[in-house]
């Protein structure tokens, strides 16, 4: 069963376009993150299905039925916004249960009944009399989700849940959030521009650009097979290093780890194209096998990550981000070889181009750097 079902939705506003064609089904019991940088259309996306704004064209299906013409309060969704939207006037009990008694026609009682149970679940008890400016942004959070849950209804919506929040908070909400709406039974979609948010909480990511989706796929796959250096750079922390190159001549290639030899299978590749490795996939010291691509730059800076240090590393032209082990101490300002397999360098076709393939896939060696190092 779908629950969500998108379909080639549109929206301007004036000159801007900011949804352009969008298709995407949300299964049912499914979170689903909406990932993508500032502007990219992903309120809007939510919004619509919230019924709050309404497409250009397309169509929004909830469970099979076509949304066009159903309001806002008459559809199966509940949303949680940016600022909460808590009514300042308004104790945490009578926040939760205005929208039961007017939206859902519930009486008093029942409504107070099911505010107190969604609380009791969610350990809030003690802040139903309280009013949101007697309350932390954690606690308000809470209560604005609670509000949500309360409705049990088959979407809930979130626009940005845990901005604002401190860094512990923030690590300890995202897991709750995940949990409780997939108690509740309920569909989830979370709009974030925070990878790392995306990452954790959802089963599925659909990354946008522009207003559009330009991927779509589980964590692991979005990491492991980005299909753009754009989806590459915004996947990941510290992100993936990306790195331009050129071609010289047939059959040889200039990049940050020197000149590469390219064979036959390859030939597909044409015009500059831009390299990506992840830091954890930079090693540093000479390379463990004669296949590897390797170079030596100066360290020039350190940053601590608690197990892990993120190394920065001149190349000469380019800088090099790598992860290591605490425990290996490069020294600021040394001079260091690096090392990365073929098989984990990513070759895309130019900056704002679409994925190649692997080093390996592609028949690029690096044999001819390798000697002279
Ligand atoms: N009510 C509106 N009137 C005019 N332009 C709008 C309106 N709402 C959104 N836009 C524009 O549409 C585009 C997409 O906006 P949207 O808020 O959906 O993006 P977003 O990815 O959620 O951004 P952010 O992360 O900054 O909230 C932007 O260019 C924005 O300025």
């Amino acid at each position: 069963m779908t629950a969500i079902e998108l379909t080639n939705i549109t929206k301007r506003f004036g000159d801007v376009t900011a949804l352009d064609g969008v298709t995407l089904s949300i299964r049912d019991r499914e979170n689903l993150s909406i990932l993508g940088p500032s502007g990219s259309g992903k309120s809007s996306l939510l919004r619509i299905i919230a019924g709050l704004e309404h497409p250009d064209e397309g169509t929004v299906e909830l469970d099979g039925k076509d949304q066009s013409g159903v309001p806002a309060h008459q559809r199966d969704v509940s949303i949680v916004f940016q600022n909460f939207a808590l009514y300042p006037h308004l104790s945490s009990l009578g926040n939760i249960t205005l929208g039961l008694r007017h939206g859902l026609g519930l009486s008093k009682q029942e409504a107070e009944t099911r505010a107190r149970e969604v609380a009791s679940r969610m350990r809030v008890e003690e802040l139903l009399h309280r009013r949101p400016k007697a309350m932390s942004g954690g606690q308000r959070q809470r209560i604005a989700l609670a509000r949500a849950l309360a409705r049990h209804a088959g979407v809930v919506l979130l626009d940005e849940p845990m901005s604002g929040l401190d860094a512990q908070l923030h690590i300890s909400l995202r897991a709750e959030i995940h949990q409780l709406i997939s108690q509740e039974g309920a569909t989830g979609v979370t709009v974030t521009h925070d990878q790392q948010d995306a990452m954790s909480m959802a089963d599925r990511i659909a990354v946008m650009d522009n207003g559009r989706i330009v991927q779509l796929g589980t964590p692991d796959e979005l990491y492991d097979s980005p299909v753009s250096a754009f989806v590459a750079g915004f996947i990941g922390a510290p992100p993936m290093n990306l790195l331009s190159s050129v071609r010289t001549e047939s059959g040889a290639m200039e990049t940050a780890y020197g000149r590469v030899s390219t064979d036959v299978s390859s030939a597909a590749l044409t015009g500059d194209v831009v390299l990506g490795v992840r830091p954890e996939d930079v090693r540093l010291g000479r390379p463990e096998h004669g296949n590897a691509w390797t170079t030596e730059g100066e360290v020039i800076l350190v940053e601590p990550n608690g197990p892990l240090r993120t190394v920065h590393v001149d190349l000469g032209g380019s800088v090099l981000l790598l992860s290591c082990r605490s425990a290996e101490r490069p020294q600021l300002h040394s001079r260091v070889a690096v090392w990365s397999d073929p098989e984990k360098i990513h070759v895309f076709h130019g900056p704002g181009g679409l994925r190649a393939g692997m080093a390996s896939e592609l028949g690029l060696t690096a044999a001819a750097l390798s000697a002279a190092v």
